[in-house]
């Protein structure tokens, strides 16, 4: 069996240190061979993001560029349609039959992840490695209760060994970050900076993005 790899589906409206930093400590702690941050094209169950997809591509580019280990996976962004992650984790798992693939997200992802389409089959084809976030509480519904009575698990050593099936909770220390706190900061003119990697900041600044008020 091949190294495990982490998959950061987002929106990325922009990408920021609370999506980077759990990036980075999954990568080191759980011993992937490499985190792939995938940007959306339509995100399914949310308004449209601010910007354009070919900013958030770039933004999420230059936050990885000196970061061994973080990547980047543009496939959602050349599916003219909604990324529903299962269509992106079946065709993950195509590609790389032998390698277990951790899909990873936030504690509010997996609080409402009975919502997302074709659920039930997600554990199909990767494990969710789940990062804690201030204000979401390993507090499920009866769905997910069920849902991580059958699939959690405390080994990390399984992620490795099973190519799919696992729900894990990682143990980071929780970030008071959001993409929405940012571009909130930006349209009142407060300075992000340590929200986001400076190349982002500057990246915002030169493109004038997230200036105008929300409709
Ligand atoms: N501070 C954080 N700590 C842990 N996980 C996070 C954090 N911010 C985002 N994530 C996770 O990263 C993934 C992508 O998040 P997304 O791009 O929607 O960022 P966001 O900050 O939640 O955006 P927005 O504020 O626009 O809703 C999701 O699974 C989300 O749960
Ligand atoms: O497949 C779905 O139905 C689905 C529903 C909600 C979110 N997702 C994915 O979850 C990731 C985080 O989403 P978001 O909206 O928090 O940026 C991103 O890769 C989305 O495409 C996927």
């Amino acid at each position: 069996m091949k190294k495990a790899i982490g998959l950061l589906g987002g929106t990325f409206d922009p990408v920021h240190i609370g999506h980077l930093r759990p990036a980075i400590q999954i990568l080191e702690q759980l011993e992937l061979a490499e985190v792939r941050l995938l940007p959306n094209y339509i995100p399914p169950h949310r308004a449209s993001p601010d910007s354009a997809p070919a900013h958030r591509l770039a933004m999420v580019q230059l936050a990885t560029a000196q970061t061994p280990g973080l990547t980047v996976d543009d496939r959602e962004l050349k599916r003219d349609r909604p990324s529903y992650t299962v269509e992106t984790l079946m065709e993950l798992r195509r590609e790389l039959p032998d390698t277990p693939l951790c899909f990873l997200m936030g504690m509010d992802s997996l609080c409402s992840l009975n919502r997302w389409h074709r659920w039930q089959e997600l554990l199909e084809h990767a494990h969710l490695v789940v990062s804690h976030r201030p204000g979401w509480q390993p507090q499920f519904n009866p769905t997910i209760s069920a849902l991580y009575l059958a699939h959690g698990t405390r080994d990390s050593e399984q992620l490795q060994r099973r190519l799919s099936g696992c729900i894990y909770l990682f143990d980071n220390p929780e970030l008071d970050i959001s993409s929405t706190q940012i571009r909130n900061h930006i349209r009142v003119g407060n300075n992000p900076q340590y929200l986001l990697p400076e190349p982002v900041a500057d990246y915002i600044r030169e493109q004038g993005l997230y200036q105008s008020p929300v409709l």
